[in-house]
């Protein structure tokens, strides 16, 4: 069997080595002639894997490591019998610790000392938007739920949808649904100069869904208004080649990496070499949590002494802080334009180890009820 892989995935050979040969090639630049004589492919986002990537080769098998699907053309490769593979939900909980951590220094900006009185409006409520709601209910927030196919999809009332012109009307607005370009809820340019009209500047648009979501130009046009909204832009239009205008104009900005800790990428890789495994009806033995390391950080110490949000705020930018990954992007942004989308991508290759919360042990001791509750809720484990 060959294997043709983006050479950005996460335990290639661990994971496929035993099942063909594998090719790691880049796969922002892959093309008809890489894999050619390849039966099976391995893909991340940034391969548009299609007709013109495939017809005339040998490839039967197509797997993404990722969430999205939406740089794959899934009609063609069912027409032409081949199978497909993705990872729903594989990162979903990493892309729910970037936002937790963006609401809260958000909140500690404005001068919010309960962040859990912010209402926050989630527009796309799977395996994301789901899991994010869950959290941030146990964590006391008021949520709003937005996804029209879901609500016309569940007719029997047991989860209570809003329409999007009152998510929107909440003071954190964050988008999760995929990007689609056809059918009644397509949600290309979703966001343009009408709906980032209703924005005011008491509110938070975070953006980790696709940049195509947002019209660029409706976005940099509001953001030079006054009143202009509070934005955090994980994901832009055209990557690798991102506006920089934009960049500079949004409060965080961050190289599409809300989907990176070590176990959101290997998780993905586990999900398609467990779908490769069922196609070649081979046995599926290996799991991401045995080839995961120990975490640099496995501990975080509290005592009665310390307030809870202070506690919940050091715990949660110790393992993600995502000023360090705006600070990053800027920097690299500032070379010369040419330059800026190798640049992009470096950044992500070469992305630091993340960890989730739940890497890392939190002791407490004689603390409150309340804050063993707060820390359960956001995902870490508690050391009693
Ligand atoms: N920034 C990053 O690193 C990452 C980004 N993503 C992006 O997040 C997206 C969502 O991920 P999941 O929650 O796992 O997907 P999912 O497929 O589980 O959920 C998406 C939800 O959006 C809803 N939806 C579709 N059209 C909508 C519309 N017009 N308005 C409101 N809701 C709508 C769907 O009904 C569905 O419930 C992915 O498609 C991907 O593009 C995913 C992982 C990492
Ligand atoms: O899973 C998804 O969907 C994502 O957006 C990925 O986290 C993006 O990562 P790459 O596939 O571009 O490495």
């Amino acid at each position: 069997m060959r294997i043709v892989a983006d050479e950005n995935i996460p335990l290639l050979d661990s994971f496929f080595g035993d099942i063909g040969d594998i090719r790691p090639v880049s796969g922002r630049t892959m093309s008809a002639a890489d894999v050619q004589n390849a039966d099976i492919l391995l893909v991340r986002s940034v391969t548009r894997v299609n007709r013109a990537l495939l017809e005339g080769s040998r490839v039967r098998f197509v797997g993404t490591c990722t969430i999205g699907t939406d740089h794959v053309d899934q009609k063609w490769l069912e027409s032409s019998g081949i199978t497909f593979s993705a990872a729903p939900g594989c990162n979903a909980n990493s892309v729910v610790e970037y936002v937790l951590s963006v609401i809260s220094l958000h909140a500690e900006r404005r001068g919010v000392a309960d962040w859990s009185k912010l209402r926050v409006g989630i527009v796309g409520a799977g395996n994301v938007g789901g899991e994010l709601a869950h959290k941030l209910d146990r964590l006391g927030f008021d949520v709003v739920l937005c996804d029209p196919p879901r609500a016309e999809r569940e007719d029997d009332d047991s989860q209570e949808f809003v329409s999007l012109e009152e998510a929107m009307a909440c003071d954190v607005v964050t988008l999760h649904t995929p990007l689609t370009r056809e059918g009644d809820h397509a949600t290309l340019h979703m966001f343009g100069r009408e709906r980032l009209s209703s924005l005011t500047e008491n509110q938070l648009l975070i953006n980790t869904s696709r940049g195509e979501v947002i019209e660029t130009s409706a976005l940099l046009a509001r953001l030079d208004e006054p009143n202009a909204p509070s934005v955090v832009l994980d994901v832009w239009e055209n990557e690798p080649r991102i506006h920089a205008e934009l960049m500079e104009k949004v409060w965080l900005a961050t190289p599409h990496i809300a989907g990176y800790s070590l176990e959101g990428k290997v998780q993905g890789s586990e999900m398609v070499y467990q779908a490769l495994s069922r196609y070649m009806g081979l046995p599926a033995r290996k799991k991401a949590g045995q080839f995961l390391p120990e975490p640099a950080l496995n501990k975080l110490s509290f005592t009665s002494a310390a307030e809870e949000m202070d506690s919940a705020n050091i715990a949660i930018r110790s393992c993600y802080d995502p000023r360090r990954d705006d600070a990053r992007m800027r920097l690299a942004m500032a070379l010369p334009a040419e330059e800026r989308g190798p640049a992009f991508d470096r950044l992500r290759r070469d992305y630091p180890v993340r960890r989730e919360f739940s890497s890392v042990k939190i002791q407490l001791k004689g603390t409150s009820k309340s804050m063993q509750d707060t820390f359960r809720a956001l995902g870490f484990k508690l050391k009693l």
